[in-house]
């Protein structure tokens, strides 16, 4: 697979802040690669300097495997503010002027609209579109260039649950036709549904990058209620946990490796006691976010 994007010990610098720290990292063509991170913690500095809108301090990056330029920009499409769209024009309209400033045909305004499920609504004015339809024109803008790399700064900001999945449906969209997707979030639930691979960033610091599909990897964790007053010194006894929590009447079990919900319900059994509640449970990108939070908190790092 080839490097869409890497980036070498990139520092950004603003006085004493240190908005993006040594930052290393590598994006893959079709991958849709997530930045998490809490408030400033340099996703919107790392965007700006990728994008060349803000120089960096040190470190360098390439795109495509060459220095940025205006050939290189050519094939990325970006959202990084909220772009000015003319209130009292219409989506085709407002796209046409954008096709202008872009050098790009007016063949392509159709195209885009019907990628972003606009095309019903292009003869409305901008004024009168939702948000969430106002957020799909800008993608539509961003994508008029037929860009090989999508560039997203919090997609989702500030819109309802309906306007949030119909911008998760068409980043997957987006994503299935090949494109390489770069989204910069501090929604957790919205980068483990529609990412590849993401990184989390504290402080200007990469603290983590991995695969999506493998969050939730590792211990399991099974969770037992059942009408048994000696529940938990048979749990203890059965050697298949590392660690046992309780809270009320419930048990949440740290599973030993081998070990998982089919052989503590089998050894229950055994004991006389039949689980009223026995479940696996599936740790989030968030449970594992908040983890990898707390361990940098725990190493003296943040
Ligand atoms: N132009 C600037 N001048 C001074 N400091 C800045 C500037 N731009 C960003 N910063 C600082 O750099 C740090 C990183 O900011 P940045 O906006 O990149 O973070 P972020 O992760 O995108 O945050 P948010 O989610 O709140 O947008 C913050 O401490 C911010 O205050």
């Amino acid at each position: 697979m080839d490097t869409v994007l890497s980036i070498k010990n990139l520092s950004k610098h603003y006085g004493r802040i240190k908005a993006i720290d040594n930052l290393s990292l590598e994006v893959k063509r079709g991958n849709v690669y997530g930045i998490l991170g809490p408030n400033g913690s340099g996703k919107t500095t790392t965007l700006g300097t990728i994008l060349s809108v803000i120089n960096q301090t040190s470190g360098e990056f390439e795109w495509f495997g060459e220095p940025s330029s205006q050939n290189t920009r050519k094939r990325i499409g970006a959202i990084l503010e909220h772009p000015i769209f003319y209130p009292y024009l219409t989506g085709v309209q407002n796209l046409k002027i954008v096709c202008d400033i872009k050098e790009v045909s007016y063949d392509r305004v159709e195209e885009v609209l019907k990628l972003v499920d606009l095309d019903e609504r292009k003869e409305s004015k901008f004024k009168t579109y939702s948000l969430g339809m106002k957020q799909r024109l800008s993608i539509a803008s961003a994508m008029l260039c037929d860009p090989e790399v999508l560039i997203l700064d919090e997609p989702t900001n500030g819109l309802d649950p309906q306007g949030i999945a119909e911008i998760r449906d068409l980043i997957m969209d987006i994503a299935n036709s090949g494109k390489t997707i770069i989204i910069a979030s501090h929604l957790l639930d919205e980068v483990q549904k529609v990412c590849t691979h993401f990184c989390v960033l504290q402080r200007g610091v990469l603290i983590h990058d991995g695969l999506v599909e493998d969050v939730g990897k590792g211990d399991i964790i099974v969770e037992v209620r059942a009408d048994a007053e000696n529940l938990q010194e048979v749990l203890e006894k059965s050697e298949m946990t590392s660690h046992i929590k309780r809270e009320l009447d419930k048990y949440t079990l740290t599973m030993k490796n081998g070990f998982a919900s089919r052989e503590i319900n089998e050894y229950l059994f055994g004991q006389g006691i039949v689980a009223k509640h026995l479940i696996v449970k599936v740790k989030t990108l968030e449970k594992q976010f908040l983890e990898i939070l707390a361990e940098q908190k725990g190493g003296g790092n943040a």
